[in-house]
């Protein structure tokens, strides 16, 4: 059975107790969008008291520490987010890889601290403008996807792309729907030279500037499983119009 479109929110560092209003308005319609599969990464702050606000949406940390536990201070491991009520974990988003030198090496030790914790993982790989005018885009991603994506039976079902070119996060500028297929194309052929017929049903999402605007142009592209969204996932009104975009209908 084909997957469902993932629409996946990324709350960033933005977030306190009076947004939860959103999640549950946002909960309140993927539970009429049946279609479509909804979460949210909010904050680590917000994660435990969204998952006990929804029913319906996955809840997930946006990031974990390599190690289950020790003197990291300020850091948060993956046990701690499951513990919370996070189902999954975004790892290796850009911000993470520009802000906190976080490597390949090191995203794929947290998306395997991650999986050991019992949490599905949202990997995030991108090119930057530069990488991109430089003709380099996929061979970019393609490498990030080599050192990122940890291996072993059984992982693929846990594992989700996000491919989000550096230069469209939180800009307003998004790629054309045909270098979104090609660099989606180029994706699915790697995860099935990685996990055999098993990358066939990896999901690979979308990132960067999707809205209500562009969200079904976006996930029209071959091989977009769904979208993994920033600034417009913070208000129920914005989101839910991407989850609709995506074939869901939230109305009463
Ligand atoms: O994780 C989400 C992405 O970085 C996209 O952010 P954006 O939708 O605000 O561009």
């Amino acid at each position: 059975m084909a997957n469902r479109p993932y629409i996946v929110g990324n709350w960033k560092m933005n977030g306190t107790r009076a947004l939860l209003a959103e999640a549950r308005a946002i909960d309140r319609g993927a539970a009429r969008a049946a279609g479509v599969r909804v979460a949210i990464a909010p904050p680590f702050t917000l994660i435990n008291p969204m998952a006990d606000a929804v029913q319906e949406i996955g809840v997930g940390g946006q990031d974990c520490h390599v190690q289950p536990s020790g003197a990291y201070t300020g850091d948060i491991s993956a046990p701690m987010l499951k513990d919370a009520g996070a189902s999954f974990t975004i790892v290796g988003h850009s911000e993470r890889r520009a802000m906190h030198g976080e490597s390949d090496a090191v995203v794929l030790a947290k998306a395997g601290a991650a999986l050991a914790a019992g949490l599905d993982v949202i990997i995030c790989v991108g090119e930057t403008e530069a990488e991109r005018d430089a003709g380099q885009a996929e061979s970019v991603v393609c490498a990030q996807l080599q050192g990122s994506l940890p291996t072993g039976e059984d992982v693929a079902a846990k594992v989700t792309v996000a491919y989000e070119p550096v230069w469209a996060i939180g800009t307003g500028r998004v790629p054309s729907v045909d270098d979104v297929s090609a660099m989606h194309r180029a994706i699915r052929d790697r995860l099935v030279a990685i996990y055999g017929e098993d990358g066939a049903g990896v999901q690979i999402l979308y990132g960067g500037s999707v809205n209500a605007g562009n969200a079904a142009e976006l996930l029209s592209a071959d091989e977009v499983g769904g979208a993994l969204v920033g600034g417009a996932s913070l208000t129920a009104e914005s989101f839910l119009a991407i989850v609709v975009a995506a074939g869901g209908s939230v109305s009463e």
